[in-house]
């Protein structure tokens, strides 16, 4: 199998961290309590510093929780935190790019897609998983995306309730930031398993003394039975922007579909989007409600990567085309749940009645 047609085009920086090193919290950080199930459930998440180059059984030893949080050396020995939830649902999340790299339902099926073009050397940001685009979806001034996916976050904190964990990873403004991007930020990522739904949480905080602006997604890959069979369900109505012809001069359409499906290449923003959408994988429906992300992008490479493209499908939570501006001071935050079910209504609120989410389960 031919790799190379399976990449895109990123310029890569210069691989200036040791891989087996986590850069830790300068500071102890604020709790900061993923979306939850039930409420007797709810902790918030336990912060603590860890040392600025911690190793894997450093950062083990202080975030490790017993059976529910570990850290490990993942691909390419990136330092990669594991979680597992007394449903057996696992994650696993690198600190190089914050990157939620596996989800597997405690059936053992793995939600996610990582490409087969995917390095983890930190020569590139990870090609697969749930990256980051911050601060910028693009195209823009920087690079594709953003850097957010492209350095090491910070392991800032841990904690497992009712069976259910939880990890915050921390990134912060550096030299190599900004650089490109001259602001000072603090962005937390919270995520956690609720049972076999994966949560996150995205909080950007402007840490410095002048405004800025930023877009934002989570880049999400999803394994697919068969891209062509594949289709994305609650995206009727709205207008969005076909971006393959030309990203920068996007044309504006209205999508009259019930079922989004896949014929060619497709790179759709669609604006004003619902709560909850879906996809059929071709096992069952991967259901991602979200709540902040205002926009879903989706997204297939169709033949330009001839080796892969048929294996999964992006559908990304996304503040794409309207930046967010945050004050000094000021923070803001998005949340996504998501769910497999074979049956998304029942399935998933089943258990979780409780969930402002859920509340859109009920149409
Ligand atoms: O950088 P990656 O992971 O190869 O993804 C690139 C793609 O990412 C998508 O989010 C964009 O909508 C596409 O325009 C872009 O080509």
């Amino acid at each position: 199998m031919s790799t190379a047609v399976c990449s895109s085009a990123f310029v890569a920086r210069p691989n200036v961290a040791a891989v087996r090193r986590a850069t830790a919290a300068a500071a102890p950080l604020r709790a900061v309590a993923a979306p939850r199930p039930a409420r007797a459930a709810r902790a918030a998440v336990r912060v603590q510093a860890a040392a600025a180059t911690a190793s894997v059984d450093e950062l083990n030893a202080q975030f490790g929780k017993a059976g529910a949080v570990s850290v490990k050396e993942g691909r390419g020995g990136l330092p990669t935190v594991v979680l597992q939830s007394s449903a057996g649902a696992t994650a696993e999340i690198t600190l190089f790019g914050g990157c939620v790299l596996s989800w597997k339902t405690a059936a053992g099926k793995e939600i996610l897609y990582v490409r087969p073009d995917a390095l983890f050397d930190k020569s590139k940001p990870i090609s697969g998983g749930i990256p980051h685009c911050f601060p910028q979806f693009g195209p823009g001034a920087i690079q594709l995306h953003g850097f957010a996916r492209n350095v090491d976050w910070s392991l800032a904190g841990a904690s497992e309730a009712g069976g259910n964990p939880a990890v915050t990873l921390v990134l912060t403004d550096s030299e190599y930031t900004r650089a490109m991007w001259p602001h000072a930020f603090k962005a937390e990522y919270t995520v956690s398993l609720e049972g076999e739904a994966l949560h996150t949480r995205l909080k950007v905080t402007n840490t410095g003394d002048k405004p800025f602006a930023f877009t934002a997604s989570l880049h999400s890959y999803f394994g697919v039975a068969d891209v062509e069979t594949a289709n994305v369900r609650g995206l009727q109505g709205l207008e969005y922007l076909d971006r393959v012809a030309d990203a920068k001069h996007p044309s504006v359409h209205q999508e009259l579909r019930e079922l989004v499906t896949f014929r060619g290449p497709v790179d759709s923003v669609y604006k004003a989007a619902p709560s909850k959408v879906s996809l059929d994988n071709g096992a069952g429906n991967v259901v991602i409600a979200s709540q902040q992300w205002p926009e879903v992008v989706v997204w297939t490479p169709w033949t330009a990567m001839e080796a892969c493209y048929k294996e999964f499908v992006c559908v990304e939570n996304a503040q794409a085309t309207a930046p967010v501006s945050l004050e000094p001071g000021a923070s803001w935050a998005a949340t996504t749940a998501m769910a497999f079910a074979s049956d998304p209504l029942e399935d998933f609120c089943a258990g979780n009645p409780e969930e402002p989410e859920c509340l859109v389960y009920d149409d």
